[in-house]
């Protein structure tokens, strides 16, 4: 049952993202991700915060299933299934069972956008991902682009009126998997029920 699945255009950032969030270290700005041809399976371990608030990323043979937080059992790692942006036209296959939904865009190719606006309502806009299924939107590759580039994103996604016309709440984060802006607030998304 696939309940985490992340999905975006093609050469989006999935995969760099997905790669630095399993181990920050992994990427620089030489990296470079093959496209996936199908679906890849990531296995991100959530960093320990220490009493004095410091961050520290067990190793995951380290790392047991669950750890009390608050008085609840928050999860110490998720499985993300990443579907292959050349899979677009098979995604609707993986829609069965998703509690939680991560669409990359790349903000720094603006000619996409509107084109991964399009597919993105029409993910939103899918019965099976009505009640249960939280959606994050990754705004990738944020090292790329200016400032601005965030406000001309999500104006051309159309998101003030993509809101109104959907049920699901859209958390919306920036991020950039070379210089890690954005990974935290993503841990938060991913671990909270
Ligand atoms: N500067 C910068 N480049 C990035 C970042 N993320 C990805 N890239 C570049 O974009 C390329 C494509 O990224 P991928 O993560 O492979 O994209 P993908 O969404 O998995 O693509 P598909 O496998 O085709 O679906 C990478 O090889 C990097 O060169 C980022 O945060 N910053």
């Amino acid at each position: 049952m696939s309940t985490c699945i992340c999905l975006g255009p093609k050469r989006a950032g999935k995969t760099h993202l997905l790669k630095a969030l399993q181990d920050p270290e992994s990427i620089d700005e030489t990296t470079f991700s093959m496209p996936t041809i199908g679906t890849g399976i990531y296995r991100i371990h959530f960093p320990t915060k220490s009493p004095n608030g410091d961050k520290n990323k067990p190793p995951p043979s380290e790392a047991p299933a669950n750890i009390p937080h608050g008085g609840k059992n928050l999860p110490k790692s998720i499985q993300i299934l990443e579907i292959g942006g050349s899979m677009a036209p098979l995604w609707r296959q993986y829609f069965e069972d998703v509690k939680k939904l991560i669409y990359v865009v790349d903000t720094s190719n603006l000619c996409q956008i509107s084109a991964a606006g399009v597919l993105f309502y029409s993910i939103l806009t899918e019965p099976r991902l009505q009640h249960n299924t939280k959606i994050l939107l990754v705004l990738a590759k944020m090292d790329y682009s200016y400032r601005q580039m965030r406000n001309e994103a999500l104006l051309m996604l159309q998101m003030q009126k993509l809101q109104k016309q959907i049920r699901q709440q859209v958390t919306i984060v920036e991020a950039s998997a070379v210089t890690k802006v954005g990974l935290d607030p993503i841990y938060d998304w991913l671990q909270r029920p």
